[in-house]
């Protein structure tokens, strides 16, 4: 390719316009999850459906965190969070921790524990990953955490949380 080529390929717009990108996104079904953090930089959360497994060894799972979210500063600052994956009948959590609502509202809504690195630990959740941030990439708009496990709690029995659609679904636990 030549260099004029080159210079028109980089100053194109993407090929893929952001909303086709969401909507085709919208059709991948995800489990809907609150981020939680707390420490010296203070307590926050937000909801999350962009989280995924890396490895098992060591046991890690990935965050994408927008850093324009409220949260952004005290998940970086603290250096831990847990991932709580969201029961059926954890919708109302979802949407609280969704954004615009003030932090001690969303935390009011709930009880929590604490475990390992002292981020609140959701009661009753379908499974909770109490975790330290083991290393940070950025990508675009969003930085991506990479989530040590540390402790962990899940239950077989209670129905969980999807979202598909830009709607919420519960799912049965077969048991
Ligand atoms: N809105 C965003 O910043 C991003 C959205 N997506 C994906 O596109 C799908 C459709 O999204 P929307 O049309 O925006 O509405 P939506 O109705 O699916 O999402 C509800 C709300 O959550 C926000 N949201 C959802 N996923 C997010 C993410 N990964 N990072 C930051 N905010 C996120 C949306 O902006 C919106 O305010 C989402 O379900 C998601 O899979 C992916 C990356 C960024
Ligand atoms: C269903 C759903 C999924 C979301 N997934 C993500 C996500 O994966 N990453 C992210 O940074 N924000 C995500 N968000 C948006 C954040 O929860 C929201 O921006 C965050 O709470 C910040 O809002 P605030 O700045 O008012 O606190 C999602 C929101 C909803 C309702």
């Amino acid at each position: 390719m030549q260099l004029a080529e080159l210079d028109l390929a980089t100053n194109m717009t993407p090929p893929v316009p952001k909303q086709d990108y969401r909507d085709a996104m919208a059709r991948l079904a995800a489990a809907v999850n609150v981020i939680t953090t707390d420490g010296p930089c203070g307590r926050a959360g937000f909801t999350a459906t962009a989280v995924c497994s890396v490895t098992d060894d060591p046991p890690t799972l990935l965050v994408c965190l927008n850093r324009s979210a409220s949260a952004h500063p005290a998940v970086i600052g603290n250096g831990n969070l847990c991932i709580n994956t969201l029961a059926s009948d954890q919708q109302v959590l979802s949407n609280l921790f969704g954004g615009k609502t003030p932090m001690v509202e969303r935390f009011g809504a709930a009880s929590w524990s604490t475990w390992v690195t002292g981020a609140p630990v959701l009661d009753d959740a379908v499974a909770s990953f109490d975790c330290r941030i083991s290393q940070i990439s950025s990508v675009g708009t969003h930085d991506i955490l990479y989530c040590e496990v540390l402790a962990l709690r899940h239950s077989a029995s209670v129905d969980g949380l999807v979202y598909f659609d830009r709607h919420y679904h519960g799912v049965s636990a077969v048991l």
